[in-house]
């Protein structure tokens, strides 16, 4: 059964929204582990848009799950993952101008730097992951550059509106699984996924964890967070 990594930036979102002291993300992550998240997963962006520094470091005293540290391929934020040790990091792309992540990392076409910095990593204890498109090509590549796991951006298919569209980007998800799969990289999915449109995805086999934020803290606003993890939880038990 996949694991459930739940995201807790947009909870530091509405902190932003005021600059001020609440919601705290550190409360955020005791109250999904309560609801059965098996992973916390936190995206520290350049900008500083949700996630601080501050989170970052007392979540990494105070998680009792597995942390995963979501961050751009430069050397600041290296620097803070050699210096803090989460037990995951997931290169992802960053754009300041983007309202959210866009696309997948494009590791074809830097290779030399994604190498560096997954070695980096690795030598520091920390597990890989690279945020990809569900692309062959691109599978491929993060096996070459080192990469413990991949995660496949589910944002296509999550936005897709008509069912030939959706079915068209699930296939390219079942497609770049196999290739995972038989390179031997441990597989997660996430982006956009929601209390809608993550059964279906379940059925591809072998998936690994599961990263969902946004649609959790949605529903959190109004069941709180411990019952919207648990929420989800349920989708995935029954799968
Ligand atoms: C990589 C990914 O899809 C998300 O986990 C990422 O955190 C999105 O960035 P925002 O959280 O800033 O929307
Ligand atoms: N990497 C995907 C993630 O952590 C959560 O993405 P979203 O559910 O907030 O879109």
């Amino acid at each position: 059964m996949a694991r459930l990594g739940v995201n807790i930036d947009h909870v530091a979102t509405i902190r932003q929204a005021r600059r001020g002291r609440e919601p705290d993300p550190v409360w955020a992550a005791a109250a999904a582990e309560l609801g059965g998240a098996d992973v916390i997963t936190l995206h520290l962006r350049e900008d500083r848009r949700h996630i601080q520094d501050r989170d970052l470091r007392i979540l990494r005293e105070t998680v009792q799950v597995k942390l995963n540290l979501e961050m751009a391929a430069t050397e600041e934020m290296v620097a803070i993952a050699l210096e803090v040790r989460p037990d995951k990091a997931t290169l992802v792309p960053e754009r300041r101008e983007e309202i959210t992540t866009e696309g997948g990392l494009d590791i074809v076409g830097n290779r030399t730097r994604i190498e560096e910095t997954t070695k980096q990593l690795r030598e520091g204890g920390i597990e890989v992951s690279h945020f990809i498109d569900p692309v062959t090509e691109q599978v491929d590549a993060s096996r070459a550059t080192g990469a413990d796991a991949v995660e496949l951006h589910t944002g296509a298919y999550a936005n897709a509106i008509d069912s030939e569209s959706i079915d068209k980007e699930f296939r390219a998800l079942v497609q770049a699984a196999n290739v995972a799969r038989t390179l031997e990289l441990t597989l997660h999915l996430g982006h956009g996924l929601n209390y809608v449109n993550t059964t279906r995805v379940l059925a591809i086999p072998e998936i690994d964890e599961l990263n969902i934020g946004h649609s959790i803290v949605s529903r959190a606003v109004f069941v709180g967070m411990t019952q919207a993890v648990r929420e989800m939880k349920e989708i995935i038990v029954r799968g």
